[in-house]
């Protein structure tokens, strides 16, 4: 059965306690969405999420394989984007080209995308990952308006699909019956 759960978990980063209490528990088909100001913690607690960062306090615990949306799409930037995310996700990378609607790029080398079309890629990655939990961190960031949208349904079908998402983000995000965390 597919979960994720942070039970009373803090962040402690340079010396310096960020945040603390922070306890959420999704099933099958939840979502969270993460807010606060800038350098509050948001990205520490995707880290801690995904097991990358280890809580200073706190349990977490992970029912299903993760896939991670962080600050870099780690792709090959030599490399042609349908070969850079073949890597990563194999046969199912022209699907989810299409999905983040990065088909006509297959050929293009990674390191000539655009802002938004670099973190299309990095959503081509998580879509392709074929992951229950999605951890999204600023998934939006550079995005415009149809991008926008393109996440918000690929988020709804990963959750109808049974999937867990987590979404950390400034901007806004429609994440339908989604948990709040709010760090302060
Ligand atoms: N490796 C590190 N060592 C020490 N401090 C760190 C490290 N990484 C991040 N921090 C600090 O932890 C705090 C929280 O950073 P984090 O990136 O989690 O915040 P955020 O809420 O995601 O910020 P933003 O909204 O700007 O993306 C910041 O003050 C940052 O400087």
């Amino acid at each position: 059965m597919t979960g994720l759960a942070l039970a009373d978990v803090a962040c402690m980063r340079g010396g310096r306690m960020l945040f603390a209490g922070v306890s959420v528990a999704l099933g099958a088909g939840d979502a969270a969405l993460v807010s606060g100001p800038n350098g509050v913690g948001k990205s520490s607690l995707i880290r801690i999420a995904a097991g990358l960062l280890c809580p200073a306090a706190g349990a977490v615990t992970r029912d299903g394989a993760v896939a991670l949306l962080g600050e870099s799409h780690a792709l090959d930037p030599e490399l042609p984007l349908a070969r850079a995310l073949a890597f990563w996700i194999g046969g199912r990378t022209e699907a989810a080209m299409a999905a983040v609607g990065l088909a006509h790029l297959a050929a293009v080398p990674v390191r000539v995308l655009s802002t938004g079309q670099r973190r299309r890629a990095g959503l081509a990655r998580v879509v392709g990952a074929d992951a229950p939990i999605w951890l999204l961190d600023e998934p939006a960031n550079g995005l415009d308006a149809d991008g926008v949208t393109q996440i918000e349904t690929l988020i709804a079908a990963h959750r109808a699909a049974g999937g867990i998402a987590i979404v950390a983000t400034h901007q806004p995000v429609a994440l339908p019956g989604a948990v709040r965390v709010t760090l302060h």
